[in-house]
Parts: structure tokens; sequence; C-alpha cells
């Protein structure tokens, strides 16, 4: 257990930080690049638990990757030279490394086990083993393999024309890449659009892939060939300091080389509705993702409604949203969000526990939240529920609180963002 205290700060936010690099894309350029042929340089590479899942787990199918700090260097030689692994694969905590994994090892031409911790052999795994078994994957495991464990006796594939039924770019991904090594062409299309990373990674790396509105199409093209990718800085990340400054009183605070992706960009929506004093200024395009500069300062905001289109566009930071919606005048609802419900815990009731006993007003809706601003909150003793989203949501929350905040273990925080207590510490002025 790994306890924090956190004291009331007396402390504005400001200056400039650089938030590591995107936890998504982090992990499409280790799957990406460990199949191309050549040499891939990834820097800015965010080097948390779980993207080093997804490293770890292409090491011991006999990748050869160099890891420094934020770079690494995959030595790719194309799928042909993937080897059994010796050893079942543990994904740890990452629904991303697995979800995306199997579309990969059901057809890699081997058997595979994999395995996570409590939190993701609790979280639903048929969503993509249901339309890769239609694309005639031999998976097994728990639920009928709706649960890690899981086997994966890996082979060629069919390809497979399917409408996506959840708004999940896990589910899209998987059905992309297993398509990636399919015999014939594979569409997948979307209900709304969902983070597309995919998409631009197998883009950059020559895949022979085309999305046209919800529609992408993707056929086996024997290699792909290595590139160098900068990873932008994790819009999830960043957003944790959005909305510190947001509600610090005379904070101004820079975030630099931010994903700007229009798929992740949900949040700057948002904060733009209720009235954000906050620019975006330096874009510019690499390796396919749009990246700039936030610079965010404090005002008074009001209350909106966060639904339909925009949230898989800002899912991950409906918890650090639900800190904002506390500290706004006026009745905010966020609704059409159940997926919250299949994260690494189930995220409305986290949040609700967490704010309620840190004095907030709000509650649980079937599908979301409703949160009652603006209100004082005072402190307490509080769970990170082990998720690293959560934790991070209450030590912003401590920025405002009247009293300490105690979050009984806050080691979940690696698991995205292994620097946030230090790049915190450097904007408290
Ligand atoms: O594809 C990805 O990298 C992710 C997609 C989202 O999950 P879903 O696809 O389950 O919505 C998101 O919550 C997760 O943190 C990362
Ligand atoms: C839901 C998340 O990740 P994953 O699904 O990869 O565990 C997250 O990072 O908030």
């Amino acid at each position: 257990m790994n306890e924090r205290k956190l004291h009331p700060s007396q402390n504005v936010l400001s200056g400039e930080i650089e938030v590591p690099g995107d936890k998504s894309i982090s992990h499409r350029a280790v799957m990406i690049g460990s199949l191309a042929q050549g040499t891939t340089h990834v820097s800015h590479f965010l080097d948390g638990e779980d993207c080093m899942r997804t490293v770890k787990a292409f090491r011991s199918m006999g990748v050869s990757i160099e890891h420094k700090e934020t770079s690494l260097i995959i030595e790719g030689k194309g799928i042909a030279a993937l080897k059994e692994p010796k050893e079942p694969i543990y994904f740890g905590n990452s629904g991303t490394t697995a979800r995306l994994m199997l579309g990969l090892l059901a057809g890699f031409p081997f058997f595979t086990t994999v395995y996570g911790d409590p939190s993701l052999s609790n979280r639903p795994m048929d969503r993509v083993v249901s339309p890769l078994k239609q694309m005639d994957a031999i998976i097994d495991g728990r639920g009928d393999g709706n649960y890690l464990p899981l086997s994966i006796r890996g082979k060629m594939l069919n390809g497979i024309n399917y409408a996506l039924p959840v708004k999940s770019a896990q589910v899209k991904s998987a059905v992309l890449l297993a398509g990636l090594l399919a015999n014939e062409e594979t569409k997948v299309t979307e209900q709304t659009i969902t983070r597309n990373h995919t998409e631009n990674m197998l883009k950059a790396f020559g895949a022979d892939i085309t999305t046209d509105g919800l529609d992408t199409k993707i056929t086996n093209k024997k290699s792909l060939k290595a590139i160098d990718v900068y990873i932008p800085g994790d819009i999830s990340s960043a957003a944790f300091f959005l909305v510190a400054a947001a509600i610090v009183p005379g904070s101004n605070v820079k975030l630099k080389n931010v994903g700007l992706n229009q798929t992740r960009t949900g949040i700057i929506d948002v904060l733009n509705t209720m009235g954000a004093n906050m620019q975006v200024h330096n874009q510019q395009v690499s390796s396919g993702e749009l990246l700039g500069d936030i610079t965010i300062g404090h005002t008074a905001l009001h209350s909106t409604t966060i639904e339909g289109e925009v949230i898989p566009r800002l899912i991950d930071e409906i918890p650090i949203i639900a800190l904002l919606a506390t500290q706004v005048e006026g009745t905010t609802i966020i609704r059409n969000a159940a997926e919250l419900r299949v994260k690494e815990t189930d995220r409305i009731a986290a949040v609700v526990d967490v704010l309620s006993t840190l004095g907030a007003n709000l509650e649980a809706t079937t599908d979301g939240i409703i949160i009652y601003g603006k209100t004082t909150l005072t402190g307490g003793e509080v769970s990170s529920y082990n998720d690293h989203r959560i934790a991070m949501m209450a030590a912003i929350a401590s920025l405002v609180a009247e009293d300490d905040v105690t979050i009984d273990d806050v080691s979940s925080i690696a698991i995205s963002y292994p620097t946030f207590f230090d790049d915190l510490q450097t904007i408290l002025n």
C-alpha cells in the first residue's frame, strides 16, 4: 500500500509542463513497430506500467526492443519472425494491451495463454472474442471466453464485415489488427467516432487501410515498413492539469506538445462550453497525429450536459470532469457513459463515492453522473479503487479542499503517469 496524505494547498498553479507520451499511441507504436520490417525508433514513449506490458509481450515473442527512458528501438523482422512464447503472457492492468493483442494473437501461427491482474480478469473480453471467433479464431477461457485467462490457438483468419455493437476503440482496433493478418478484406463500421490511433499508425507504417466516415477497411499487406515515431503528450494525462488550472483561483498553466487528435479532444470542447479561459497554439502534425500547446487559466465556469457523440472522445477524462463540475455553478449531467462501469473499476460508483466523501453533491445514474455545483470540498479519507484515474482525480481535488485528503494507495498512478506528483510539484507555486 502506498498511502498519500495531501494537505490543503495555498498555492496557485503556474508554469509549463510537458506531460508523458500518449498511452494509446505508445501501445500501438510497440505493436505495429514489432510487426514491421526494419528498425522503428520511438521517442516520447510512455514507459508506464501498461505500455511496458505490451513491450514485454513482444519481447516474449522474440522481438528485440531496447528501452531507455522514453525511447524505444524496436528491431522488427516482420510477422513471420515472431516466436511462440514459452510462458503465459501477463497483461497486468492493461485493457488496451489485452484487447488489441487478442486481435493479433488470434492471427499469429502459434499458441498463447494470456492473463491479467484481478481488475483486468473481471473486464469483458467477449466484445473482442466474439468478432474474432466470427473470423474463425480459436480462443477459449472462463465464461465461454469472456474473461482472462484466455488461450489462443493462432491461425489464418477470414475477413469480416463487422458493425461494432459497442462504441469502443479497443474493439475496433482488435478487429482491424486481426484484419491485417486475415486472408481477405475486413471492414468495421462504427456507431460514432472513437479514437483512431490504430488507423493512423497503420497508415504511417504503410498498411493497406482506408477510412470513409464510420467505415474502415483493411487488407493484409505482406509487409509493413519501419518508421520513426514521436508520441504526442497524452491529453488524458494533461486533463488533470487542465482541470486543476481551471479550478484553482489565480492559476495559469501551459501544457506543451499535447495530442490534439479530434477523436480525443472532448475535454477541450467541454471546457470551452463551460466558458474556460483556454487557448491552443503551435499546432503541428507528427507521425499522422496532431499536437500543440494548450494554455489555460482560472475563470468562473458554468455547468453543461455531456452526452452522445462526445462521450468516446473524453471517456477516460470523466472522473476529472466530474471533479471540475463540483467547482462550477449549476447542475452538470453526464449520460450515455455506461462504459465507465467496465473500466479498471466501476468509475461511476468510484467517482461518486470519492467526491461525496470529500463533501461534493452528486449522484450516480445507470449510465452517468449528475453533479450539483458549486460545492466546497472538505477533505477526508478516500480509496483510489486501485484505479490510476481515480487516484489522480483525488489528488487534484486536494488542491481545492479545505482539509487533508488521504488517498489509501496511489501506486496505480504508475499505470499511466509515473511522474504525476513530480510534474504537479513543478507548477505549484
Ligand atoms: O483504444 C484505446 O487505446 C483505448 C480506448 C478506450 O477504451 P474502450 O475502447 O474500451 O472505450 C479507453 O478507455 C482506453 O483507456 C484506451
Ligand atoms: C481505461 C483505461 O485503460 P485500459 O482500458 O487500457 O485499461 C484508462 O487508461 O483509463
